[in-house]
C-alpha cells in the first residue's frame, strides 16, 4: 500500500469560457512523494497548478488537502491553509517582490504566518534558509535582480520553504534556466525534499526532467489526463500513443528509436477539442471508434492506466 494521499482531485474541472482548459482530472498524491504532471503547451497543467492551490476556482469537482475540502475553505481558514501549500514558478520573478530584499522575502512569509517568535529569530531562519540553498548569509540585504537565474531561484525555493509547506507545486521550475544550471536546481529540490519531507506536485512539458524527478506521472493532453502510473511504467511500457510519442521524441531516449511515430502537428486549440478522442487528430493508430466515443481509463496494473481504445483489443 501507498501511503496516504495528501492531495486528491475527483473530477477537477475548469472552463474559461468556452475553452476547456482542464477536464474531469483525477489525481492523488502521496504523502511525501513527488509527483509529475508532463504534458504539451497548453495541455492543462498550470491551470491544474493554480486550481490545487485555489488560486482560481474550479467550474465543477473536488480537492481534497489532507482531511480537508479546499473548496469549502473561506476567509481565516482558507488563509491559514495556505501557508501549508506554496508555489515554485518557471520565471523566479513571479514569486519574488523586486522592491524586497531577500532578507525581506524571506522574513515577510514567517510573520504573515505567525511563524517565529520576533524579528531576530525569523531573520536567523532566514539566513538557514539561505545556506539550505547554497547561498551565503550577506544575499540576505541585496535584491533579486544582483543574482543569477538560478540563484534567483534559490531564492524562490528558499521562500517557498520559509513558511514550512506540507505541498509544493512548482510549475516549470527549470525551463527558463541554462541548462548547466537545471541539474544544479533539480538536485537542490530533490535535497529539499529528502530533508524536509515535502509533498511535491511537479510540472513540465520536459519528459527527461520530470522522470528525474517524479515517483509517479501523468501525461496530459487538450485538459485530460491521457495516462497515468509509477515511472517506471510510464517510461518503460507507456501504453497512450500520445504519451509513447513524447518519449520518442526525446533526444537520446532509449524509446527513441524510428520505430515509434513522433509527434507530428501541433496540438490543437482549447476552444475545438476533437470530439471522441482528444488526441485522435495526431493519433498514428486512429480509426472510426475514435472519433465518437470518449476512451475510459483501463487498468493496467501497478497502479498504471491508460484512456485508448487500442487497450480493448
Ligand atoms: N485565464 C484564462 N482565460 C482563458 N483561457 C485560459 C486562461 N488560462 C488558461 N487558459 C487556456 O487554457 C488552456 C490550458 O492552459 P494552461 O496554461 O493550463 O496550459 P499549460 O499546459 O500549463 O501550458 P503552458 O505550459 O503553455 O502554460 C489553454 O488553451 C489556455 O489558453
Amino acid at each position: 500500500m501507498s501511503a496516504p494521499a495528501l492531495l486528491e482531485t475527483k473530477g477537477l474541472t475548469k472552463s474559461f469560457g468556452n475553452v476547456k482548459a482542464v477536464r474531469d482530472v483525477d489525481l492523488s498524491i502521496p504523502r511525501g512523494s513527488t509527483f509529475g504532471l508532463v504534458g504539451e503547451s497548453g495541455s492543462g497543467k498550470s491551470t491544474v497548478a493554480r486550481l490545487v492551490l485555489r488560486l482560481i476556482e474550479p467550474t465543477s469537482g473536488e480537492i481534497r488537502f489532507g482531511e480537508t475540502d479546499l473548496r469549502a475553505l473561506k476567509g481565516d481558514k482558507l488563509r491559514r491553509q495556505r501557508r501549508k501549500m506554496q508555489m515554485i514558478f518557471q520565471d523566479p520573478f513571479g514569486s519574488l517582490n523586486l522592491r524586497m530584499t531577500v532578507g525581506e522575502t524571506l522574513t515577510e512569509p514567517q510573520s504573515v504566518h505567525g511563524l517565529g517568535r520576533n524579528d531576530a529569530e525569523r531573520r536567523a531562519r532566514g539566513e538557514a534558509l539561505l545556506a539550505e540553498v547554497g547561498l551565503p548569509a550577506a544575499a540576505m540585504d541585496r535584491f533579486p535582480h544582483e543574482f543569477s537565474g538560478g540563484q534567483r531561484q534559490r531564492i524562490a525555493i528558499a521562500r517557498a520553504l520559509a513558511t514550512e509547506p506540507e505541498l509544493i507545486v512548482a510549475d516549470e521550475p527549470v525551463s527558463a534556466l541554462d541548462v548547466s544550471v537545471q541539474a544544479q536546481i533539480l538536485n537542490l529540490m530533490r535535497d529539499m525534499q529528502a530533508e524536509h519531507g515535502t509533498t511535491m506536485l511537479f510540472i513540465s512539458h520536459d519528459l527527461r526532467v520530470v522522470q528525474y524527478m517524479c515517483d509517479q506521472i501523468a501525461v496530459m493532453y487538450l485538459g485530460e489526463i491521457m495516462e497515468r502510473g509509477p515511472r517506471h511504467r510510464i517510461y518503460e511500457m507507456p501504453q497512450h500513443p500520445y504519451t509513447q510519442a513524447l518519449l520518442s521524441s526525446v533526444p537520446g531516449s532509449p524509446k527513441e528509436d524510428g520505430k515509434r511515430a513522433k509527434l507530428k502537428g501541433e496540438i490543437p486549440s482549447a476552444h475545438s477539442v476533437p470530439s471522441g478522442c482528444a488526441f485522435r487528430t495526431r493519433c498514428p493508430h486512429a480509426f472510426d471508434r475514435c472519433k465518437v466515443e470518449v476512451p475510459v481509463m483501463h487498468q493496467l496494473g501497478e497502479g498504471q492506466e491508460a484512456a485508448c481504445h487500442l487497450l480493448d483489443r
